[in-house]
Parts: C-alpha cells; sequence; structure tokens
C-alpha cells in the first residue's frame, strides 16, 4: 500500500532548474517524487536534470513521450539513463515494436551500468483530449476504448504501466491487473482549477478508482504555499 505522502509526483513545469530544484526540497515528504518534462527538458537539458536531482532523495519522473521509430527511441533511453530515472514515458501511439525496442535498451542499459531499470510508461490518451478531440485526429472509438486499446498494446509490449486519466483507472485495474502501473494525471482536488484539463477526479477518487501514483501539477506549484496545498491533498487521502 502506498503510503498518502508518496502517492504524488508534482510535476514542475517550469524551464529554470533553480526554481524546480528549491520546490521539490520544500515538497520533500509531502510528495513521493518529481516529474521533469519536456518544458523543462528543452530548456535546461540532461545538465539541468542534474542540477535539480543531485544529492535528492526523490524518484525522477522523466517525462518526455518517446514517440520516434524503434531505433531512435531506444537510443534516446539510453542517452537518458545516466540521469537515473524512476519512470520514463513513451506514447504508445509509436507502435508496440517502438515499445518492445524502448523495454530492450533499458533492460540492456541498466544491465551495464549496474543500476536499476527505469520503469517505462506508455502514454495512451492525453487527458486534455475529449472525444471530440480524438475524433479531430481520426479516432472514432470512444475514448475509454482507445485507451484500453492502447494499455493491452503497451502491456504486451512490455510496458511496467500507462499514463491515463481518472476516469479509466476502474476499467484498466481490471483488464491488465493489481500490478500494472497507473500514473494518472487528470488530478484535480474540489479547490483547484480544471486548467486545460478535460477528463478529471480528485485525488480521493483516482486513487478509489485504481490510480497507482498521481501526478498533480498546477494545483500545487501554482498555490500560494505548495507545501500547504500538498499536504491537503495529502490528508484528502488519508481520510
Ligand atoms: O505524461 C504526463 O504526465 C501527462 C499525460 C497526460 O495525459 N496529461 C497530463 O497532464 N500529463 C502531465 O501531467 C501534468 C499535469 O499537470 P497539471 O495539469 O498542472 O496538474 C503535466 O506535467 C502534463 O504534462
Amino acid at each position: 500500500m502506498i503510503p498518502p505522502a508518496r502517492r504524488t509526483f508534482v510535476a514542475l513545469d517550469t524551464p529554470e532548474p533553480p526554481a524546480a530544484r528549491a520546490l521539490a526540497q520544500r515538497l520533500a515528504g509531502h510528495v513521493g517524487g518529481i516529474k521533469l518534462g519536456l518544458e523543462f527538458f528543452c530548456a535546461a537539458g540532461p545538465a539541468g536534470i542534474r542540477a535539480v536531482t543531485e544529492g535528492l532523495d526523490m524518484p525522477l519522473f522523466l517525462d518526455l513521450k518517446l514517440h520516434d521509430i524503434p531505433n531512435t527511441v531506444a537510443g534516446a533511453i539510453r542517452s537518458v539513463m545516466p540521469l537515473a530515472p524512476a519512470f520514463i514515458t513513451l506514447h504508445t501511439l509509436g507502435g508496440a515494436a517502438m515499445m518492445r525496442a524502448a523495454a530492450d535498451a533499458a533492460a540492456e542499459a541498466a544491465a551495464q551500468m549496474g543500476v536499476p531499470r527505469p520503469k517505462l510508461l506508455g502514454v495512451t490518451v492525453l487527458t486534455s483530449m475529449s472525444l471530440l478531440d480524438l475524433a479531430s485526429v481520426g479516432v472514432d472509438r470512444p475514448v475509454a476504448d482507445q485507451v484500453a486499446l492502447l494499455a493491452d498494446l503497451a502491456h504486451v509490449a512490455g510496458m511496467d504501466g500507462v499514463v491515463c486519466s481518472p476516469n479509466e483507472c476502474a476499467v484498466l485495474r481490471r483488464r491488465l491487473g493489481p500490478d500494472f502501473t497507473l500514473m494518472v494525471p487528470g488530478i484535480r482536488p474540489i479547490w483547484a482549477s480544471a486548467n486545460d484539463q478535460k477528463r478529471i477526479m480528485t485525488p480521493a477518487a483516482a486513487v478509489t478508482a485504481g490510480a497507482t501514483y498521481l501526478v498533480i501539477g498546477r494545483p500545487i506549484t501554482d498555490a500560494v504555499d505548495p507545501v500547504e496545498a500538498a499536504q491537503r491533498i495529502v490528508t484528502e487521502l488519508a481520510a
């Protein structure tokens, strides 16, 4: 059972390594880890990741949403291994061969380096996308069916879990079993704005629905007091 204070990965969506590190240090003990993604990586790169994580005892979720031909994604996985990510994201739309190549590259690199293998998570349908958004890119099946199709593909291709919205957690948990990691953004406490998120639930409802970890950004990082906001979420989860 994951304790409430370790259930959340806080999304540090900033281009500034000093700001990301300072907030990570303040939130230690109230969140389970940090997520650094495209906004950060495009601005600060691997050196920026190291500037944040050096000496920080918090798991890193490196959210690059890799999506390319198998050889290129395998190379990208090898390139980020020295950053010691606990989780890395890929887009399941890249297909089974891409995901399998990534899984093989992660396992081989971890064995060669003598380090733990990062867990690979397949991004399914972005939580910012509605049924209409999905139709606009040529997918005519319901969102839940598209997520289930992509999650099945990820599972078969050797992913350790998927990124999905809270709306899909219950179905995926039943379908893929208790050990498949569901990393779940689209989390909004009742006191937080939805922003651009379209498929959302509260922290407690998402965990009840089957989420393994919660990914939460602006409700914490945009709060007047991020530590107090993170603690409110811990309290909600502990209730
Ligand atoms: O892969 C992700 O983490 C992700 C997938 C997804 O479908 N939706 C989604 O919001 N995310 C990320 O989760 C975080 C959510 O941030 P907030 O909307 O500020 O809570 C952002 O860093 C997104 O990049």
